[in-house]
C-alpha cells in the first residue's frame, strides 16, 4: 500500500509566492516571543499562559467595544451576541487557570526573581477592559506613565461612556426614568451605586415581558460580571497556592490586595436589586 499524498486530493503544497497559514497568522512573530530569562522549566508555561491571556483580552476588548457601539446606536440585539462571546472568552480564561495550577511553589521560586518588578498589575489591556466596562480607578494609570502611547489609550477610554453608561443611556432613550445626574456624570470618576438607577432596573425586572430588551441586556451584563468575578477568584486562589501571602512583584500586599479586588462590583445595582425584588 502506498502512503497517502493529500496533493492527490488537491491540497496546495507549494507556497512560493502564495500566502500561507504562517504568513496570514504571523506565526513566526508569535512563536519568537517567548524569551525565557532563566533556565527554569516552568517559565515557558508562565510566559505562554500570560501571552494567551493577553490575546484573549485583545479579542474581549474588540467585542466589548463593538457591543458598546451597537448599544449606543440603538442596536442592542447585536450587542447581545458580542456580550455572550465576551462571557465565553472569560470562561476560556477561567479554564486556563487549571494549566497554571500545575505549577508548584517550588517550581515558581526557580524563576520568580527573574520577573523583577513586573506584574500583571501592569497589564494595560486588563486595565482597559476594566475602564471600558466601568471600573474606573485613575490611580491605575500610574504604572503606564512611562508609556505615553498606552497612557493616551487609557485616557481616551476614560473620556468615553463605559459599557454601563451606554446601557443606562439606552434605557433613558427607551423612556425609562434614568436620573439626569447619572446621564451627565463625570465619566472619569468611578461608578457609585445609585438608588435611582436601581429603581429603574427594578422596574425592568418586575415586568420583563414589557421591557424585554432592557431585561436581556441586564442579564448579559450580569453574566459577564459573573464570569469576571470567577476570573478574579481563580486568580487569587492560584496566587495563594503559589506564593502564599508574600508581597507581589508589583509591590502590592499580594493576596490581600487581590482579595480586596474581589469586592469590586461592576454593575452594583443589577446585583442589589435581587435583594429587593
Ligand atoms: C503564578 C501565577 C500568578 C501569580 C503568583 C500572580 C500574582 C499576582 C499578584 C501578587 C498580583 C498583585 C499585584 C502585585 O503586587 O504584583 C497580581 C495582579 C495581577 N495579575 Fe497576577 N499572578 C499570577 C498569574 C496571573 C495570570 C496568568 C494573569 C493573566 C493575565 C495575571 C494577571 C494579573 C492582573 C491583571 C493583575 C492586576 C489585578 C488588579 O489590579 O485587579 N496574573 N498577580
Ligand atoms: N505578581 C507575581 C508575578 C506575576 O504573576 C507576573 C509577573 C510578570 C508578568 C505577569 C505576572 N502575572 C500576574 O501578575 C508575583 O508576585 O509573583
Amino acid at each position: 500500500m502506498t502512503t497517502y499524498d493529500p496533493a492527490s486530493d488537491g491540497a496546495q503544497m507549494s507556497f512560493d509566492g502564495r500566502m500561507s497559514y504562517g504568513d496570514y497568522l504571523q506565526i513566526d512573530t508569535i512563536l519568537n516571543a517567548q524569551s525565557l530569562r532563566t533556565g527554569a522549566h516552568d517559565e515557558m508555561l508562565f510566559i505562554i499562559q500570560h501571552q494567551t491571556s493577553e490575546l484573549w483580552m485583545r479579542l474581549a476588548l474588540h467585542e466589548l467595544d463593538a457591543a458598546r457601539r451597537a448599544i449606543a446606536e440603538g442596536a442592542a440585539r447585536e450587542a447581545f451576541k458580542m456580550l455572550a462571546r465576551v462571557a465565553r472568552i472569560f470562561e476560556q480564561l477561567n479554564s486556563a487557570w487549571d494549566v497554571l495550577r500545575t505549577m508548584t511553589p517550588s517550581e515558581y521560586t526557580r524563576f520568580r526573581d527573574g520577573l523583577g518588578q513586573s506584574s500583571g498589575f501592569q497589564s494595560w489591556q486588563y486595565r482597559l477592559i476594566e475602564y471600558a466596562v466601568g471600573n474606573r480607578n485613575l490611580a491605575m494609570l500610574k504604572p503606564h506613565a512611562h508609556r505615553p502611547d498606552l497612557t493616551a489609550r487609557l485616557e481616551a477610554e476614560l473620556a468615553r461612556p463605559s459599557l454601563y453608561d451606554e446601557a443606562l443611556r439606552h434605557l433613558a432613550r427607551s423612556g425609562l426614568p434614568v436620573p439626569e445626574d447619572v446621564l451627565s456624570r463625570d465619566l472619569r470618576s468611578p461608578w457609585i451605586a445609585h438608588p435611582g438607577v436601581q429603581a429603574v432596573w427594578e422596574t425592568v425586572y418586575r415586568a420583563p415581558e414589557q421591557y424585554w430588551e432592557a431585561y436581556e441586556l441586564a442579564e448579559k451584563l450580569v453574566d459577564f460580571e459573573d464570569y469576571f468575578r470567577r476570573w478574579r477568584f481563580n486568580h487569587v486562589t492560584t496566587v495563594e497556592r503559589v506564593i502564599g501571602f508574600k508581597r507581589g512583584t508589583g509591590g502590592t500586599s499580594g493576596v490581600q490586595y487581590l482579595r480586596r479586588m474581589l469586592e469590586v462590583e461592576l454593575f452594583p445595582e443589577l446585583w442589589h436589586l435581587r435583594t429587593s425584588l
